[in-house]
This record gives C-alpha cells, sequence and structure tokens, in this order.
C-alpha cells in the first residue's frame, strides 16, 4: 500500500502539514511558520546584549554598558511577549488542523465507492495506527515548529559564536551525530509500532469487549474477565516488547551522540578561556559563549524527545498518506446515459474473491433477477448469500463478469449512481442513536425533516407499534449510552431498519439480509404483508430476501439456491419442492422442526361414578379429534395444534407429498414427522 512513495514521505508529510495549515487558517499559519523560528533567532541577540554590559562594565565605557543593557530589555521583553502570542495562535491552529484531518479521515474511510478497504488487513492496522493517533495531526504542526525553533536557535548561536572565534562556529554542528542518533531510535521505535499495530488492534478489541455494554452479559455468563484479561495482557506485551527493544536499540547510539556532543563542548570553552588569559578575548565574549553553550545543551536536552516528536508526527501523517494511497480500483464517473426506469437486473459470469482469500467466496454465478419480482436467496452459512447482496449494492467490485440493469451494464455506471437506486436492511444493520424520526428518515435524506415521510415508512414496514409504545413518539431519544435514551429490543431495532429501508422511494432494488432474524412470528407476518405485498406503488422493484427462514421464503417468485458460492437451484417455491433436491430437502429439514409433535391419544375418560349414560365409546373411537377442535387451527382439511407455525405444519405434509412422488395419499398427524425423518 503505498510503497512507491516510502522514500518521500517525510517530505510528503511536511507538505502536507504546512499545506492544510496554509488551507486552514492562512494568516495564522504564516504567522506561527514564521515568527516562531525568527523569535529563536532574535532571541541569541540577549547574549550579544550581555556581551556589551560585561565588556561596558569591564572597560568602564558607560555608553556600551548601557547599549548592553538596553538591549538585554528590548530583546527580552519582546521575544517573552511575541512567544506568547505566537502559542496562543499556534494552539487555534492545531485545533482547525486537528479538525481538518477528522474530516478527510472521516471522508477517507466513508466515501470511497466500495467497502474492499474494510477487508485489507494492511488498511485496517493502518487506519487504527490513524485512529490511535488522530489527535497528533494538530500537534503535529507544533512538533515541526518546535524543531525549526530548534534549528533557528542553532543557527543564531552558530553566528554569534564564530564571531567570537571562527574555530565555536562548529559547536552547533556538533549536534548532529546527537540528532542523527535521536532520528534514528525513533525511525525504530515508529517501525516497531506499525509492527504491532494488529496486536495493539486486538488489545484495543479486548478491552472494547471487556468494558462495552453489549458483550457484558456473555462476558459474565462465561466468566471470561480473566480471559480477557490475560490476553489483553499478552497482546499489550505483543505490542509494547518490540518497542522497548527498538527503543533500547537506539539508546547507544544517542549515549555515544551525547559524549561527542559534551566533549565539543568542553573544547569550546576551553578555547575562549585561552583566549580570555592571553588577552585576545574579553571577559563579554566569554560569558557570550558561556550563555549560548548553556542554550545549546538546553536545547540539545529536549532533542532526543523533540526529534522524537517530529518523527511520530511526520510518520502519523504518513500513515494518513497511505491510507490516501490505498488503492480504489477503477470506478466510472458516473456521468453517461441515466438508468432505466426499470429492467432485469442480470448478473453474467459474477465472481468475487476476499483478500487474502484463494477460493472465490461466490461465483461464477448467472443470474437473472426479472423486474418487479421477489426473489429469495437461501443456503447455509457461508454460502455466499452476504456476497451476493453486497456485490448488487455495488459495495464490492466484481472479480469477474459483469452485472446488467435493464440492459445497462452497471460497470459503465458509478456505484453511487447505482446506490441511489437501491435501499437495504443489512444482517448487521447500524443501530443509529438518534431521534427516531431521523434514525428513519436517514434511509433517504431529503425527507428527513418530513414526519409523514417517516410515518409512512413505518407504517409500510409494520414498525408503527414501536414508534406507539415509545413515550415522544418520533422525537424519542434512542440509545442506552445518552442519559435521555431508550433503548430498544433487537427486534425493534430491527423493524427500524427496515422502516429505514423503506424511505428512498421507488427503488431498483431492494435488498432484504435476514430481515426477519430478529423478529416474532406475527412482525414477520406483517413485514412480509407489508413490505412485499403492498409493494405496488412502485412495480418495477426487485426485492432480494436472503433468509434462513422458509415462511419468508416460499412467497417469493423466485427462489436461488446456493451452495458453495454457486447457484445449485432456482424456481419457484413449489418447482423447487417438486424438484425434490437441495431445497426440498432444506424445506423438509426446517418444516421438520417446526413440526408439531405427534399429539398422544388421551386416555379414555373414565366415567363419572354418576352418570347413567355412557360416553365412552365416542371417546374411545376418536380421541384426538375432540382435542384439536377446541386448540388448533383448520388448514386444508388438516387440523393443527395451536401455537405451531401453521406453514411449516402444512408444507411438511407437502414436502412428504413431493419426497414420496404421491405415495402418501394422506398427510395428517403422522406424516409429518415422516417426512423430516425421511430427509
Ligand atoms: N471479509 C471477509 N474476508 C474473507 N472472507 C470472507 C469475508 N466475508 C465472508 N467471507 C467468506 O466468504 C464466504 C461467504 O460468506 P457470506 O458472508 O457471503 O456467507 P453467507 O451465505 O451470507 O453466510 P451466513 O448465512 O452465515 O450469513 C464464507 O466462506 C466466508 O468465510
Amino acid at each position: 500500500m503505498g510503497k512507491s512513495r516510502r522514500g518521500r514521505r517525510p517530505l510528503a508529510a511536511v507538505r502536507l502539514l504546512i499545506g492544510t495549515a496554509i488551507r486552514v487558517d492562512p494568516r495564522r499559519a504564516l504567522l506561527v511558520l514564521i515568527l516562531s523560528p525568527l523569535l529563536n533567532v532574535v532571541a541569541a541577540l540577549q547574549a550579544v546584549g550581555l556581551q556589551w554590559m560585561v565588556d561596558g562594565t569591564a572597560g568602564h565605557d558607560r555608553t556600551e554598558a548601557v547599549r548592553g543593557g538596553l538591549l538585554l530589555l528590548v530583546v527580552t521583553v519582546f521575544v517573552h511577549q511575541a512567544a506568547a502570542v505566537a502559542t496562543d495562535v499556534r494552539l487555534v491552529l492545531q485545533h482547525r488542523i486537528g479538525l481538518e484531518f477528522d474530516r478527510r479521515l472521516m471522508n477517507l474511510c466513508s466515501t470511497p465507492a466500495h467497502i474492499g478497504h474494510y477487508q485489507d488487513p494492511d488498511f485496517l492496522d493502518t487506519a487504527e495506527v490513524v485512529r490511535q493517533r488522530r489527535g497528533e495531526f494538530g500537534t503535529a504542526l507544533a512538533a515541526l515548529v518546535e524543531n525549526a525553533n530548534l534549528v533557528a536557535r542553532c543557527v543564531g548561536a552558530l553566528v554569534l559564536l564564530a564571531c567570537a572565534h571562527p574555530l565555536l562556529a562548529l559547536l552547533p554542528l556538533t549536534i548532529v551525530p546527537l540528532a542523527s542518533a535521536n532520528r534514528r531510535q525513533a525511525r525504530l521505535v515508529a517501525a516497531a509500532e506499525r509492527d504491532g499495530a494488529g496486536a495493539d488492534r486486538r488489545r484495543k478489541d479486548l478491552f472494547d469487549l471487556a468494558t462495552a455494554p453489549a458483550p457484558a452479559r456473555e462476558v459474565r455468563l462465561y466468566r471470561l474477565s480473566g480471559e480477557l484479561s490475560s490476553r489483553h495482557r499478552e497482546a499489550f506485551l505483543a505490542a509494547s516488547g518490540p518497542r522497548e527493544a527498538a527503543r533500547a536499540k537506539g539508546a547507544v547510539a544517542v549515549a555515544a551522540g551525547w559524549l561527542f556532543f559534551s566533549g565539543a563542548l568542553i573544547g569550546g570553552l576551553y578555547l575562549i578561556s585561552r583566549a580570555v588569559i592571553d588577552g585576545t578575548g574579553s571577559a563579554g565574549q566569554a560569558v557570550l559563549v558561556l550563555l549560548l553553550s548553556t542554550r545549546l545543551v538546553g536545547a540539545t536536552t529536549g532533542l532526543g524527545w523533540l526529534i522524537g516528536w517530529l518523527r511520530r508526527a511526520l510518520d502519523t501523517v504518513s500513515q494518513y498518506l497511505r491510507l490516501v494511497d490505498h488503492p480504489q480500483g477503477d470506478v466510472p464517473d458516473g456521468t453517461g446515459r441515466p438508468l432505466p426506469p426499470r429492467g432485469d437486473l442480470t448478473l453474467h459470469g459474477v465472481s468475487f474473491t476476499y483478500p487474502g482469500r484463494t477460493r472465490p467466496a461466490l461465483g461464477p454465478v448467472d443470474l437473472r433477477l426479472p423486474a418487479g419480482a421477489t426473489v429469495a436467496v437461501v443456503g447455509d452459512n457461508g454460502a455466499g448469500k452476504s456476497t451476493l447482496v453486497a456485490l448488487l449494492a455495488g459495495l464490492q467490485p466484481l472479480g469477474e463478469g459483469r452485472v446488467t440493469y435493464g440492459g445497462r451494464d452497471l460497470a459503465e455506471v458509478s456505484p453511487e449512481v447505482w446506490r441511489a437506486h437501491v435501499t437495504a436492511c443489512f444482517q448487521d444493520f447500524c443501530r443509529f442513536e438518534l431521534p427516531v424520526r431521523e434514525a428513519v428518515g436517514l434511509g433517504h435524506i431529503p425527507a428527513l425533516d418530513d414526519p409523514r415521510a417517516v410515518r409512512r415508512a413505518l407504517a409500510a414496514s409494520g414498525a408503527d407499534d414501536v414508534v406507539a409504545g415509545l413515550g415522544s413518539g418520533l422525537d424519542t431519544q434512542l440509545g442506552r449510552t445518552l442519559p435521555d435514551g431508550t433503548d430498544l429490543s433487537a427486534g425493534q431495532w430491527q423493524k427500524l431498519a427496515l422502516a429505514r429501508a423503506k424511505m428512498r422511494p421507488a427503488p431498483a432494488l431492494v435488498l432484504l439480509d435476514e430481515p426477519t432474524a430478529s423478529l416474532d412470528p406475527d412482525s414477520e407476518a406483517a413485514l412480509l404483508h407489508h413490505y412485499l405485498r403492498t409493494d405496488g406503488a412502485h412495480p418495477g422493484t426487485i426485492t432480494v430476501i436472503v433468509s434462513h427462514r422458509f415462511a419468508t421464503v416460499r412467497e417469493a417468485d423466485l427462489v436461488v439456491v446456493l451452495a458453495d458460492g454457486g447457484i445449485v437451484e432456482t424456481g419457484t417455491h413449489t418447482e423447487l419442492l417438486a424438484r425434490a433436491g437441495r431445497y426440498a430437502t432444506m424445506y423438509g429439514l426446517h418444516a421438520k422442526a417446526y413440526a408439531p409433535e405427534p399429539v398422544a391419544e388421551p386416555e379414555p375418560a373414565p366415567a363419572p361414578v354418576a352418570a347413567t349414560t355412557p360416553a365412552a365409546p365416542v371417546a374411545a373411537t376418536a380421541p384426538a379429534a375432540p382435542v384439536r377442535a377446541a386448540s388448533g387451527a383448520a388448514q386444508n382439511g388438516r387440523q393443527v395444534p395451536a401455537g405451531v407455525h401453521t406453514e411449516f405444519a402444512v408444507d411438511a405434509g407437502e414436502v412428504a407429498l413431493d419426497r414420496t412422488h404421491g405415495q402418501a395419499e394422506t398427510v395428517g398427524d403422522g406424516p409429518v414427522g415422516q417426512a423430516g425423518g425421511g430427509q
């Protein structure tokens, strides 16, 4: 990811940082970038003022002494005041830069046409580093300025020391080995941090698991607290061990750098002392050298930290540039002919392989979803259903093949343009912690503030009962983490997600991935009624439902059966049952699970002691009938006990018929179990 940038990355980071500062606040940026280093050059004049004062005093030259005193005073006051202003200005600028990078990061993650980058571990690791360090973008400018100040201080000292003694001009240069040792150490640490990003991500996930409300129940139930703690510690050590080792590895060179600089400093002081003793130098010069040397030592003491800070800041910006460089693939620009108002959606030899995988998760598949059809997609876990949904939504780039809508190749249409015609309720839908109206209205931003549109969507998805139970109706704030927030049940959240998917008017494609997973049977039935059957307003809309619940599936116009990423069967529910293939097997197993328990024949009622009319023969010859008549529902002439999902109680019988090729003439209570048993 972005390896070509590696060589010029620090420079690119500096350019980006300065460019961003100038873009967000040009006046402040120029003030900070120019004023601060300038002040550090000017500050060196304090030493000159002191030199004049000392020489004036020693030589009984009042004018020189006063001149020196005035210079010292003016420079000191100016430098202090201007430095305070520069710091205030810089703080404001830092905030603005931080905000700007936040905005760019949000865009970078949320605006790419596809979501493939979230499956790339390299992207995820880099994004994690950037997320963790995102507060450093603003202070990166401060790091840059402080390092520039250091250079300015050294340049000022170099000029003045050269005036005192030519050889002393070399003194500031003796910092160079120390600076480069510090730089190397910071580079080693940054590399170790990058290598440990995966472990850091794991540590953060484990921390979230132990502290977030959602996993709290399982954490307690399975007594995971200790396990999570020890894994958290392991992840910490895995990340911090190499970091510490890198720091230690760089420390030897840093110590050698210090030794060299200290030796040079002592040599410099010896030179000027000898000049004073020889009478070739003045006492004022000795004071000047002493003062500048002290400053250099002060600057050098913070050198490691300053360079480390700059290095890290630039590395953070470079990581951001790696994210920017992450390949997005070729995406059409969205210009060209508009999409037809309705049409078939057709997959031609489409396949998709996740990054790092060798086998395609889907395909190659050929499939035609007719305009206006309701299509159910079924298959075992991992069969490729959600992958198909993501491809249909244009969220993943196709590996191979093409998808056409109304004959138009979607490769010529930007994913954003296509997605404007798509609406969806995903398996892992969002729980937007917002007022209900917005949590639903987000499904179609132009209607966000239109309560009528929101109410229509709620009614159309059978979710109006959720709002009816909330104190402030549409204005109810959702979210358990907010002080005035109301939490919902999983099913209620799902209903709102379904309502959100109803906001967009006249979509070309509706994608529902496990839309009823959290719903009770009544709500599921209502959803089907509202969502599928009353969709007449948009006759061209294709609705794709991924579901493991066959009561949902059987309603579809077309059923697509996926297995191991391939389509193994397509047809209507009835056709597929008749084919007695994979679908019929799955359906039969499902029906068996929902089948009513065989009803035990009741014991003949003991004859009442006082009875004069014998009732026993009726009970003995037809024991079950009265029980079912009282508690069950009649369907197709068959009796189903109350509380049993009638669809499956009946259809298990259908399967029994299909699988035995009509041999079973009657499908009463017994064959339901037999149908499953025959699979
Ligand atoms: N982000 C990913 N990276 C790598 N492989 C993935 C990723 N997501 C899914 N897969 C793999 O792709 C295959 C299809 O997954 P998919 O989620 O489409 O299945 P599914 O039919 O929707 O399953 P389920 O019924 O469990 O939701 C699986 O083998 C899965 O392991």
